[in-house]
């Protein structure tokens, strides 16, 4: 290849990168937002909390539901139709959410966002894995979700202020339209591959090649030994810190020490912020070493120095909280290598099922261990209440943070198991040996 072609290869890369990467943000956007409409929300349709919580969590579950079927689809069909579709149906989604008279309606807007939403990562994931060096994979991924975070912080702070001018209603039916653009223009001109515009120097696989049937295919991902521990060490990393910036990390700072809803964010917020940079970080390091299990271990061990030291170090409001909700953060960054490994530990043609397994796995545990904290909470608590409501100690957290600790040590044992995949170059090794044996 010229230098010239190779410039527009790069270009054009680039371009549908800049899609796929725009319907993933406002996938994120779509995802946090009605937290900021929650109130809203619940006066229009004269809802209780459950019943706004139900229709909210009805994208978490058909979002975590088709992780698997997306990872199948991505595989055999492409991200180009897989997103594209995907971006149309949860645009739909978005507008019948923004002019539903109805809560039943409102409810099925949601479900379609999350219906349609569940194809985008993975189908991004397996763009990554196609357009991408093997040797850049950990950064992209790691530039992938910092990108996809920045999604979600932007449906905190700026739409909290852009709500003073525009209602829910138009905020939705604005992403819709954008949703369903992009998701036309990512059909028109998204590429699977770069075989599909006339280059051949990618490591994949042509689909067209693959006459195996998808649900053996999938039934090998299931049965492929190195897929399962960094599973269980993601779960240990990134589903703990999820699942606890997501509900428990602020209410434990306002009870423990006393700090407004206001500044205890601040400190989910560090660790958000952490968890960004990091991925970057450690995906890039990752690459530049040419390994991924000693990532992989070490934030596994930070995961259990953080927990810890929330657990049992005389930690207060101040610099020490901010610096364990940073570790915590820092530490969950493990799954962008995590990607890495179960795309390399498998053949490319069922990367997408293996990175849907994983992905599914850590949203599965997040939807666990939220309630299962709260449960803990409940049993250690003496039923104490103001106004309806549970009033917990740090003591009571303390319970939380203690299953916290023991999920991030069974990650860190399971860490230890992690296959050593070298960025891709066993396999292709492996290639090569087969091909000249
Ligand atoms: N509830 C959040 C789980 C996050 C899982 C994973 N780290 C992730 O970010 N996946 C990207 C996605 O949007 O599916």
């Amino acid at each position: 290849m010229d230098q010239l072609q190779n410039k527009s290869l790069q270009r054009k890369k680039w371009l549908m990168y800049l899609l796929l990467i725009a319907i993933f943000m406002l996938g994120f956007f779509e995802r946090f937002a009605p937290a900021v409409f929650a109130a809203d929300l619940m006066a229009e349709f004269q809802t209780s909390g459950s019943m706004l919580g139900t229709m909210t969590a009805m994208y978490f579950v058909t979002y975590t539901a088709l992780q698997i079927p997306a990872g199948v689809l991505a595989d055999r069909v492409g991200p180009r139709e897989i997103v594209g579709i995907g971006a149309v149906i949860a645009g739909l989604g978005s507008l019948i959410f923004s002019f539903a008279p109805t809560y039943a309606l409102v409810s099925i807007g949601r479900l379609l966002v999350g219906l349609g939403g569940a194809t985008v990562f993975i189908g991004i994931m397996k763009f990554n894995a196609e357009w991408f060096a093997k040797e850049r994979y950990g950064l992209i991924s790691g530039i992938t979700l910092l990108l996809g975070n920045l999604g979600a912080a932007l449906s905190a702070g700026p739409l909290a202020v852009l709500l003073s001018y525009a209602t829910w209603r138009n905020t939705f039916f604005l992403t819709g339209l954008i949703a369903i653009t992009l998701g036309i223009l990512i059909y028109v001109v998204v590429r699977n591959s770069p075989q599909e515009v006339g280059f051949n120097q990618t490591q994949a696989v042509s689909r067209k090649k693959n006459r195996n049937r998808w649900d053996k295919e999938l039934r090998s991902v299931f049965a492929e030994k190195s897929v399962w521990p960094v599973l269980i060490a993601s779960v240990g990393t990134n589903a703990v810190f999820y699942a606890f910036v997501g509900l428990w990390g602020v209410p434990l700072l306002t009870d423990s020490f006393q700090l407004t809803i206001r500044e205890a964010s601040l400190y989910t917020t560090a660790g958000l912020v952490g968890y960004g940079i990091a991925s970057v970080v450690i995906g890039w390091c990752s690459d530049k070493a040419g390994v991924r299990k000693p990532f992989v271990v070490v934030s596994s061990v930070l995961a259990c120095v953080g927990w810890l030291g929330l657990l049992i170090a005389p930690w207060q409001s101040g610099w020490s909280g901010f610096l364990l909700y940073t570790i915590v953060g820092v530490s969950a960054a493990q799954m962008v290598v995590s990607f890495a490994v179960v795309k390399e530990a498998v053949s490319p043609l069922v990367a997408g099922m293996a990175l849907a397994l994983v992905n599914a796995g850590v949203f599965l545990a997040v939807g666990g261990i939220q309630p299962l904290f709260g449960l803990i909470m409940d049993m250690m608590s003496d039923g104490a209440q103001v106004s309806g409501v549970s009033v917990y100690t740090f003591t009571h957290y303390q319970w939380g943070l203690g299953m916290m600790f023991f999920i991030s040590a069974v990650g860190m044992i399971a860490s230890m198991f992690v296959k050593e995949t070298y960025c891709g170059r066993e396999i292709e090794m492996e290639q090569k040996e087969v091909n000249e044996g």
